[in-house]
């Protein structure tokens, strides 16, 4: 997907953006912003990143951090083997240590995934801002579906991030290798679940991802996912935990709207992680019918959603709710209407995107795409709900019980008035106990059997780069066709 960007919400002026004709590619334009964002930053240690801490990438690292002078480390401890892409701000390169601390055999080498960006370049598109967000995100993430900043250091006008490598490319390609083009629907749940899961952290964090889209979901080594690419992100400091209390007695009669945030109390400051944990509401389970006609999606958007677990007494809630932007930021095709129609956005739009992303997983396209970018916005804004395939008359009676479930998820999260939205009003709760996710044990998705891991052969077929490839200053990728928008 291509990108086109103009800087917005932390550090620019631009009025609109350029994006190719039927592009992909994420980009930003002023409308005006709201927003604080957090500077300064800390380079990365392994004791804060609990979940990586042992790591042999981090212990290669700690040891070569240890031997160098000033205990930094730099470029020149790395050997840059070959590129693996490029996007708005910078390239990214394949790399491992020149001196590891182990000599590595052939297949247990350590590689890393390091992002370089020319400050130069990006401070003359006036984007430099947008790289210094990504980086203090990044320092801050430490989560088993989320990238993880072994180091970060300058080299002449160049800013370097190193990260975790993905070796399994991103599920944009592992789609079109998917028989016609689509995943299973039983795939796709796993990519949710996992993506649910990093988009429920992000937000604790105080941060909206905006990005989603199957070219930043990127394939770990073990076929799990990782987020990527956090220049487009809001980041706010002032996410408040609040405590929903669910009425005592008899749940059943609970009144719906009231479990949905409207009887929120606030709460002292809390660890985030435990609203992870404390997710349950009471609600009956309510599974479409096996042979009912396709879920109407207008009807979904305003009726009650399907719930998989029951009572729970409260639930706690850290969402960047006071989280608002003006930007017009993200990928055509992926623009949450609020987005597009200026009248400020936060958190919600990162559920918006979650249907968007799920219809392309399970139908192989975007569910708005128009002829032109234009139109792709027009359907979006429009008050036409979202519609779905037919399900074929050849499917059984699970497949369309698996289908309509998908769908109706779909239908709420593509619900277009933000505030009608799953996940909007309390967050990831009410998008994990939709039945869609029935029998997904959130606790334990990490060690769920991923549907594809990558082939450890493919991943040791790294080309060197020549000496030539390696100082190429870098170059922007260019669309042949432009359209103002
Ligand atoms: N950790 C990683 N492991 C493997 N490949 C990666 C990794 N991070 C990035 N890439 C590859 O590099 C490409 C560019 O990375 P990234 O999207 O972060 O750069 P960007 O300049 O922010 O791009 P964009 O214009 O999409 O914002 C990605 O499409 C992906 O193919």
């Amino acid at each position: 997907m291509a990108t086109v960007r103009d800087e917005s919400d932390y550090d620019s002026s631009r009025p609109s953006s350029l994006t190719a004709l039927g592009s992909r590619r994420s980009w930003i334009s002023d409308i005006g912003s709201s927003s604080s964002v957090s500077g300064g930053g800390e380079t990365p240690c392994r004791h804060s990143k609990p979940h990586k801490a042992n790591h042999a990438e981090w212990e290669a690292i700690a040891h070569v951090r240890a031997a160098a002078t000033g205990g930094s480390v730099g470029l020149d401890h790395f050997r840059l083997v070959r590129r693996l892409g490029s996007g708005d701000l910078g390239n990214v390169y394949l790399c491992e240590l020149r001196e590891p601390p182990h000599r590595p055999s052939s297949s247990g080498r350590l590689y890393y995934a390091m992002k370089v960006v020319d400050k130069d370049a990006l401070a003359f598109r006036k984007k430099l801002r947008r790289a210094e967000v990504e980086r203090e995100i990044l320092r801050s993430l430490d989560h088993p579906f989320l990238p993880t900043l072994y180091a970060d250091f300058e080299a002449s006008h160049y800013a370097c991030l190193v990260m975790e490598f993905c070796p399994g490319g991103d599920l944009h390609v592992a789609r079109q290798r998917q028989p016609g083009r689509r995943f299973s629907v039983a795939s796709a749940r796993f990519y949710a679940a996992e993506t649910v899961l990093a988009l429920e952290y992000l937000h604790m964090m105080g941060v909206v991802y905006r990005d989603l889209k199957p070219e930043n979901v990127l394939v770990r080594a073990d076929g799990h996912i990782m987020l990527s690419d956090f220049d487009l992100s809001l980041k706010c400091d002032d996410v408040i935990p609040k405590l929903l209390r669910q009425p005592r007695g008899d749940g059943a009669g609970a009144n719906p709207s009231s479990t949905y945030g409207h009887s929120s109390s606030c709460v002292p400051p809390i660890q985030p992680v435990l609203s992870c944990l404390l997710n349950g509401v009471t609600r009956k389970r309510q599974v479409p019918m096996p042979g009912a006609a396709a879920v109407d999606a207008d009807a979904a958007e305003h009726s009650e959603p399907e719930q998989t677990s029951e009572s729970d007494p409260a639930e706690v809630v850290v969402e960047p709710v006071a989280a608002r932007s003006r930007s017009f930021v993200g990928t055509h095709e992926y623009l949450a209407p609020e987005v597009i129609s200026g009248q400020g956005h936060g958190s919600a739009v990162d559920w918006w995107t979650l249907g968007v992303f799920m219809y392309e997983m399970v139908y192989g396209q975007t569910p708005f795409k128009g002829a032109t970018n234009e139109e792709t916005l027009a359907n979006i804004v429009s008050k036409r709900p979202v519609a779905f395939p037919r399900i074929p008359a050849s499917a059984s009676c699970g497949e369309r019980e698996e289908l309509l479930r998908a769908q109706d998820l779909m239908a709420r999260l593509l619900a277009k008035c933000p505030g009608k939205r799953l996940g909007s009003c309390t967050g990831s709760g009410e998008v994990k106990r939709h039945g869609f996710f029935q029998g997904v044990n959130w606790a334990l998705v990490r060690s769920v059997r991923p549907p594809e891991v990558p082939v450890p052969a493919a991943r040791s077929k790294a080309k060197t780069m020549s000496r030539k490839e390696r100082q190429e200053p870098y170059k922007q990728q260019h669309e042949d066709h432009f359209d103002y928008f």
